[in-house]
């Protein structure tokens, strides 16, 4: 019987948190007296589809990141990697990572997740490792409930219909060899300054279907100060 592709989530935490605007990278951050990474570790060493976690950190914080990986014993975290200068980058470092593991192959299927995004469920993780067996590129998402509309110079420009957007959440899900080769491409393309890897997917391999599994109100990226006090609700409902 062939063997099933390995489920590899790569936490991507390899950013400084400038709108956070702390000491610290946010993800450093404690949140109901544990930090951020520490909740977004647990999630997937929580969920059973997950074989396998890489860390992709800011440099200069590994030694923290280890700290809290221990603490959280996390027992799936195969590496921490360096991030790069870009949050594509620290895509790039992890993909790169689980290229060289011994037995992952081009069918792996790699779950690409915002360290940031710690009330990750696992109903969340679970649906879109299994969405990889259908297609070979997923996103979490959740409907719009506000109007979103194209802002040039301070007037709007254009104001979408409502009901074909959708915001989009993390984690993202790939075939590896998909999602190598597109980065491959994009890595070439000075111009292009993806904030997601399935946009990614969508400019160098369009004939590529990108679906979307149900994210979650509660799969909040921290992102600003306020945030912080919004995931720390959420935590105690
Ligand atoms: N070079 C980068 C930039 C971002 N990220 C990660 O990607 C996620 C989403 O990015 P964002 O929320 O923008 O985090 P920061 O880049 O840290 O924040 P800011 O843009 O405010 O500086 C975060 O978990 C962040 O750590 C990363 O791994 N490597
Ligand atoms: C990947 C992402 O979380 C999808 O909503 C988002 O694009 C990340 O943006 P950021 O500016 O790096 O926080």
């Amino acid at each position: 019987m062939p063997e099933t592709p390995p489920v590899i989530a790569a936490v991507l935490a390899g950013g400084q948190g400038s709108r956070m605007g702390a000491a610290v990278p946010k993800q450093l951050l404690e949140v109901a007296g544990k930090p951020i990474l520490q909740h977004t570790l647990e999630a997937f060493e929580a969920s059973v589809v997950v074989d396998r976690i890489v860390l992709v950190m800011a440099e200069g914080h590994h030694e923290a990141a280890h700290a809290i990986a221990k603490a959280a014993n996390v027992t799936k975290l195969s590496a921490v990697v360096d991030g790069g200068a870009t949050r594509a980058d620290s895509s790039v470092a992890a993909i790169r990572w689980a290229q060289a593991q011994p037995g992952v192959g081009a069918d792996a299927k790699l779950l690409l997740h915002d360290a940031a995004r710690m009330l990750v469920t696992g109903r969340i993780i679970a649906d879109v490792a299994a969405a990889l067996d259908e297609c070979a590129a997923i996103t979490a998402a959740i409907p719009s409930s506000d109007t979103i509309v194209e802002v040039e110079d301070g007037r709007i420009t254009a104001v979408p219909d409502r009901a074909r957007l959708a915001r989009v959440q993390t984690p993202q899900g790939f075939h590896l060899g998909l999602i190598s080769a597109a980065h491959a491409e994009a890595a070439a393309d000075p111009h292009f300054t993806p904030t997601d890897d399935c946009s990614v997917v969508l400019r160098f391999r369009p004939d590529v279907p990108v679906r979307t599994v149900a994210g979650s109100m509660r799969n909040l990226k921290v992102t600003e100060p306020a945030d912080l006090a919004v995931a720390e609700a959420l935590l105690r409902q």
